[in-house]
C-alpha cells in the first residue's frame, strides 16, 4: 500500500446467497483521487462499491470474504460502528433520494444524528455543504420549502450537499448522474472534480466519457472480476489487455 491510500480491498469475494458475486478484487483507492468503476451492465460495479461501506450489509443472505481497509483499519472489525464507518464513507445513489423534508433539514438531519444541538452552528454546516455541493444559490431563499420541489439535477445536489454535511473522507457515487440531463450532468461532473482536493471519490459509472472525464484512475470490471485498473489516460488510450481495449472501443457491453 502506498501511504496515500485511504481504502484498499484484498482478494474481496463477495456472495448474494450462492452467487459469487465478485472474484478476489484487490485494489487501492488514493487520497484526493477520483477512482472511477466501468464495466458492462451486471459486472459488480455497485456491489463492490457497497463493500467500501457496508451497505451490503443490510441485503439478507449475502456474504463478503477478503479484505477491505480505511486508513488501514480493516472495516468488518466487530469493533467497528457500522453507523461512524458509513459516516466517514458516504454515499450518493443513482436516483436522487433526498427525505420528503424541507430543504434546510434534508442536510441538518445527519449533524443533528451525530449530536450537534448548536442551532447556529447546524445553520453554518447547512450553508457550508451546500455551497460545496454548488447549490447553495439556488435554494438560499426557499431553505424551508420541501426539497421534492427541486429539480432532479438539483435534489442530487442536496442529495451530494447531505452527503457532505457529515464532512466524510470518501464518497461513494453510484452513478450519480444516469438520471439526469446533460447540464444537470456537467454540473455533477464539475463538483467531483471540485470535491476531490478533499475527499477520496469512487464513482460508479456507465459513461466511459464521464470516467475520462472527470477520474484520475479507472478501474474496468468484467463479470464480477477486476480486469485492469491504471491512470485513466493509460487505461483509454494504451489499455494492457485485449478485453479492456474490446470494452473501451464498443466492441461490447
Ligand atoms: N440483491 C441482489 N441479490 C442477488 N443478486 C444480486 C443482487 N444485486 C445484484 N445482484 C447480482 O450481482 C451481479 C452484480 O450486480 P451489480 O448491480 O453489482 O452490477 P453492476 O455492474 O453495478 O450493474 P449495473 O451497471 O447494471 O448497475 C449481477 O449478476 C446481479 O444480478
Amino acid at each position: 500500500m502506498e501511504n496515500n491510500t485511504k481504502m484498499h480491498t484484498g482478494d474481496l469475494n463477495f456472495y448474494y446467497g450462492k452467487f459469487q458475486a465478485l472474484h478476489h478484487i484487490s485494489m487501492d483507492f488514493y487520497k484526493n483521487r477520483v477512482t472511477a468503476l466501468i464495466g458492462p451492465s451486471g459486472c459488480g460495479k455497485s456491489t463492490y462499491l457497497r463493500c467500501l461501506n457496508r451497505m451490503n450489509d443490510l441485503i439478507p443472505g449475502t456474504r463478503v470474504q477478503g479484505k477491505a481497509l480505511l486508513d488501514g483499519m480493516d472495516i468488518h472489525d466487530p469493533a467497528v460502528d457500522v453507523v461512524n464507518l458509513r459516516k466517514r464513507v458516504g454515499m450518493v445513489f443513482q436516483k436522487p433520494n433526498p427525505f420528503p423534508k424541507s430543504i434546510f433539514e434534508n442536510i441538518a438531519y445527519g449533524p443533528r444524528v451525530n449530536g450537534i444541538k448548536d442551532k447556529g452552528q447546524i445553520t453554518r454546516i447547512v450553508e457550508k455543504s451546500l455551497k460545496q455541493a454548488a447549490i447553495w444559490n439556488e435554494v438560499k431563499d426557499r431553505l424551508n420549502e420541501s426539497a421534492l420541489g427541486l429539480s432532479g439535477g438539483q435534489q442530487q445536489r442536496l442529495c451530494i450537499a447531505r452527503a457532505l454535511a457529515v464532512d466524510p473522507e470518501v464518497l461513494l457515487m453510484d452513478e450519480p448522474a444516469s438520471a439526469l440531463d446533460p447540464i444537470a450532468t456537467q454540473k455533477i461532473e464539475a463538483l467531483v472534480t471540485e470535491l476531490s482536493s478533499k475527499l477520496t471519490i469512487i464513482i460508479v459509472t456507465h459513461n466511459m466519457q464521464q470516467a475520462a472525464r472527470v477520474s484520475h484512475r479507472t478501474a474496468f470490471f468484467y463479470m464480477g472480476k477486476l480486469i485492469e485498473v491504471n491512470d485513466t489516460d493509460t487505461l483509454f488510450t494504451k489499455p494492457k489487455l485485449k478485453q479492456t481495449e474490446d470494452y473501451i472501443t464498443g466492441r461490447f457491453g
